[in-house]
């Protein structure tokens, strides 16, 4: 991928260190695996050289044509180097040479941000965001804000309170120091001016590459929570899961006359044998009933307390900050998020992934809230917004695997995924060991997910090259399959929202799946579904009442 880039040093952007060689280095100790990956990108981009083993990597040069910026390798310019070089990666992608600009204001945040950070490496990198929109994306102009003499924040009290502050790990706010033009023309804090500014959309036929967790909330559906749990856990629960992932299968799904198998591992695991058994015998995913369900280990249970107690805080800040007039979705459940089953996917290598989907509907409800975790080798999960459009075969959608339903990659529309990422671009967000993404209520309706292969990955310390993810999900009472319609072959049916025509789209149905599971057939099985306010089935509350409740969540079976 880099390797096959071609950069003019004189207009294109370059990187560089001091004593560099030619050849890449193979690091091994687990402290130097993350210059691993910036050795071994470095290796294969062309004008830009590695270190020897043990060489001094005090200084770094960033340079964008005429502007060479020669900086100390601070650790948050290391960690962002990967991102200014996946920026130049692109860069050199949507570019011939000769047309790469020069001009600072076209280039991506994500580099403007990387030369800003290596230039005031003390001061956040939200707080750079937020002065260079405020200084309308001019890298200049926000460095000769963060550096001028008399700016209040440079003033040596200022400096102090920053340096001070950050190295306890809770960073005084810079924008609350810098005034800005608001729309209404008056001179307000930055923070208050930035935040009515809305982000750009990711470019037609683009990736754009979101890493930090202010762009990751701006511009999709998500919010992330880097190195969630104390490092410990996170690594004693990869280890675990690990180990639990001889035991994971592949899905097999029938596509036409073609049976697939999905082109990664999983399991599921719930609280109690009884769920064991329930999920086992009664609930089914893609037209069959699941073997590879499991009990929640000990790791996965006292992590999932962790995961409800912030996606609980996640939704309810989303509620407020970002929903229209600081209420939850309609469909969505006013209720605490509280999950029960969780379904453990293993990426064993660079090629294994998952397609484009959105996740299955029919035992989490419409809106559903979804806790992923992931441990081990850092994967890219690719999102994008489903676009409507005047032709829907909503009734002859296939399934990728069996919990997941993948919606729009299927051979009779007249569009193809590279299309449609052509038409509508995609964001990929950078998910590293320990991070927690929250998918908020209106992710599965509105967008699709991925895993995508990758070109190469860094091999983790504990994992090698594989990836654990566990998606915390909460199944809902009123969506037991006792309750919910079967279709005339006698199968539970699935629920799904109608995502692409524009009359039906946000509406759900029930239909029939069979036909989508390796040997059976399906019938034409369709009926709109009706939910309340919170989402909960029309009829399905009535038959609670009568009724035991169905799955425990972990927190409350231990
Ligand atoms: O591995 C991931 O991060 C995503 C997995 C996923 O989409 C799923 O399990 O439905
Ligand atoms: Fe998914």
């Amino acid at each position: 991928m880099l390797g096959s880039r071609r950069y003019d040093t004189q207009v294109g952007p370059t990187l560089g260190y001091s004593n560099p060689t030619p050849e890449p280095t193979q690091y091994t100790s687990p402290a130097n695996l993350f210059l691993e990956e910036e050795v071994y990108q470095l290796g294969s981009c062309p004008g830009v050289r590695s270190l020897p083993p043990g060489a001094e990597r005090d200084f770094l040069t960033l340079s964008w044509g005429p502007i060479v910026y020669r900086t100390s390798y601070a650790p948050e310019t290391k960690r962002l180097l990967p991102v200014f070089l996946r920026c130049l990666n692109d860069a050199g992608e949507e570019s011939e040479p000769n047309h790469v600009s020069s001009d600072l204001s076209e280039d991506s945040t994500d580099i403007k941000i990387a030369i800003l950070l290596s230039l005031f490496p003390n001061i956040k990198q939200e707080e750079l965001l937020e002065i260079l929109v405020s200084c309308e994306g001019s890298v200049e102009n926000a460095s000769a804000l963060l550096s001028a003499k008399d700016a209040t924040l440079c003033t040596p009290v200022n400096a102090k309170r920053v340096a001070s502050s950050s190295s306890l790990g809770v960073q005084t706010s810079l924008s609350s120091h810098i005034l800005a033009t608001a729309e209404d023309g008056s001179m307000k804090p930055i923070r208050e001016v930035t935040s009515q500014k809305k982000p750009l959309p990711p470019r037609k036929g683009k990736t754009l590459h979101l890493y930090s967790p202010e762009d990751i909330a701006a511009y999709t559906p998500c919010t992330i929570i880097h190195n969630f749990l104390p490092a410990k856990e996170a690594n004693a629960l990869l280890v675990e899961l690990l180990d639990e992932s001889k035991h994971f299968t592949r899905d097999s799904f029938q596509l036409f006359n073609r049976t697939v198998q999905s082109p990664h591992t999983h399991a599921v695991y719930v609280s109690t044998p009884e769920e064991h058994r329930q999920q086992t015998s009664e609930y089914t995913y893609g037209g069959t009933y699941r073997s590879n369900v499991r009990q929640a280990t000990p790791q996965l249970r006292v992590v999932s307390r962790q995961v409800q107690k912030v996606v609980n805080e996640e939704i309810n800040k989303r509620i407020r900050d970002v929903y229209p007039d600081g209420k939850k979705l309609q469909y969505q459940s006013p209720k605490e998020w509280r999950p029960n089953a969780a379904f453990v996917n293993c990426y064993d290598g660079p090629n294994e992934s998952v397609g484009y989907h959105s996740d299955e509907l029919t035992y989490i409800g419409p809106h559903p809230v979804i806790g992923s975790l992931s441990l081990g080798v850092a994967r890219e999960f690719r999102v994008r917004r489903i676009v409507p459009r005047e032709e829907e075969a909503a009734s002859t959608e296939p399934h990728d695997n069996n919990h997941t339903t993948s919606l729009p990659d299927y051979p009779q529309k007249r569009t193809g995924p590279a299309e449609r990422i052509e038409a509508e671009g995609q964001i990929s967000i950078h998910l590293p060991h320990n991070s927690l993404l929250v998918m908020h209520a209106e992710m599965q309706e509105e967008w699709k997910h991925s895993i995508s292969p990758a070109q190469n990955i860094s091999p983790h310390p504990i994992s090698g090259n594989r990836r654990i993810n566990i998606t915390y999900r909460w199944y809902r009472d009123t969506l037991h399959p006792r309750f919910t319609p079967r279709c005339k072959c006698g199968e539970h049916t699935i629920l799904r929202c109608a995502q692409r025509n524009q009359d039906t789209r946000g509406r759900y149905m029930w239909m029939c799946y069979a036909g989508f599971a390796p040997g059976k057939e399906g019938c034409s099985f369709f009926q709109w579904a009706e939910f309340d306010d919170d989402g909960d089935p029309v009829w399905a509350k009535k038959a609670l009442a009568d009724d035991a409740p169905a799955l425990t969540d972990f927190s409350a079976s231990q």
